[in-house]
């Protein structure tokens, strides 16, 4: 296999709701970053058709796979003699709060672009991307961004500092549709200062990145379970300098100083059923 792309996942370090839309999705404002955790896309060239061949974390290797979803999408501008061999190994936690169906697509429309030397755009790509879900046009980019609109408009945020992550995911899933439906905008509480953040990140200053974690779709998911707040707990307590629910949930993630102060947080946490992972923001 010739072409081998990483989908990385992501953390939103802070998560603002500001309206609802009429189609039922909602207006958002989040600071979204990459993770080092990732996903792994080899393609080959294979005439007429798409094949996809799932391994790792177990999902669905089926046309509801969301990088078949991305390759029948791109179809239509490389014609229906055009196909592939895609092998997706899969590391990301499923279902979590992680964009790793979304990351995924993102790596299908780079990758195919460039097997089917179709030659679209960033922005063309982009345009692509919002159609198979709203952080798939982050995860084409990458890194530390702004988003708004329905997560599609981005403003990219100068390179942050590679600070620990620990994710604890907990052996459930939750629907991000069903979190957005339950959310009361009436009753938000407290609500992200989106510019602190950015400038915080900027200064490279953990403790003030630390104080501006928020993220408004908790009080729907820890509502429902509450363990995630004895997770946020254990994980201050195991020596993060900062906790939060990442998207729609369930995972949580603490950051530290940095990737090795991670991996010793992951260590000592005694978390029964929840997966614990250590890794780095990039
Ligand atoms: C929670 C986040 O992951 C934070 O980054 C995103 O806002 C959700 O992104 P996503 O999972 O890629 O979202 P999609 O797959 O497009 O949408 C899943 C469902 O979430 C709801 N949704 C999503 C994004 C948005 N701005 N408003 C919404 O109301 C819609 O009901 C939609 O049917
Ligand atoms: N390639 C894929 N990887 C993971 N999930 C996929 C994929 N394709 C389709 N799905 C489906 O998408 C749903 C959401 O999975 P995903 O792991 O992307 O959730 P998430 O991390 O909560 O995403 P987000 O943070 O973007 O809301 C699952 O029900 C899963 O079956």
């Amino acid at each position: 296999m010739g072409l081998r792309l990483n989908a990385h996942g992501k953390i939103n370090l802070t998560l603002d709701v500001l309206g609802r839309r009429p189609d039922g999705y909602h207006q958002v404002e989040m600071i979204m970053q990459s993770i080092g955790l990732h996903d792994t896309l080899e393609f080959a060239y294979r005439p007429g058709e798409i094949v996809l061949d799932v391994s790792g974390v177990p999902v669905t290797a089926g046309e509801d796979n969301l990088v078949f979803k991305a390759a029948r999408l791109l179809r239509q501008y490389a014609g229906e003699q055009a196909g592939a061999l895609i092998r997706l190994h899969k590391e990301i936690p499923v279902a979590a709060g992680l964009a790793g169906g979304s990351s995924n697509a993102a790596a299908a429309l780079r990758g195919l672009n460039r097997l089917w030397q179709l030659g679209l755009t960033d922005e063309q790509l982009s345009r692509l991307a919002v159609r198979l879900g709203a952080d798939v046009p982050f995860c084409l980019l990458g890194g530390t961004a702004i988003a708004r609109g329905v997560g599609e408009l981005l403003t990219p945020l100068p390179p942050a500092p590679r600070f620990g992550v620990v994710l604890v995911k907990p052996p459930f899933g939750v629907s991000t549709a069903e979190v957005y439906r339950n959310l009361n905008l009436a009753a938000l509480g407290s609500r992200p200062d989106t510019a602190a953040m950015a400038e915080s990140l900027r200064q490279g200053d953990l403790s003030r990145v630390a104080a501006n974690l928020c993220n408004v779709l908790e009080s729907v998911t820890i509502k429902w379970h509450p363990q995630l707040q004895q997770v946020k707990e254990a994980l201050l307590a195991a020596g993060c300098l900062g906790v939060l629910m990442s998207g729609s949930g369930p995972t949580v993630f603490g950051l530290t100083e940095d990737e090795a102060a991670a991996a010793s947080v992951a260590r000592r946490l005694v978390l029964p059923d929840c997966q614990i992972l250590a890794s780095v923001m990039i």
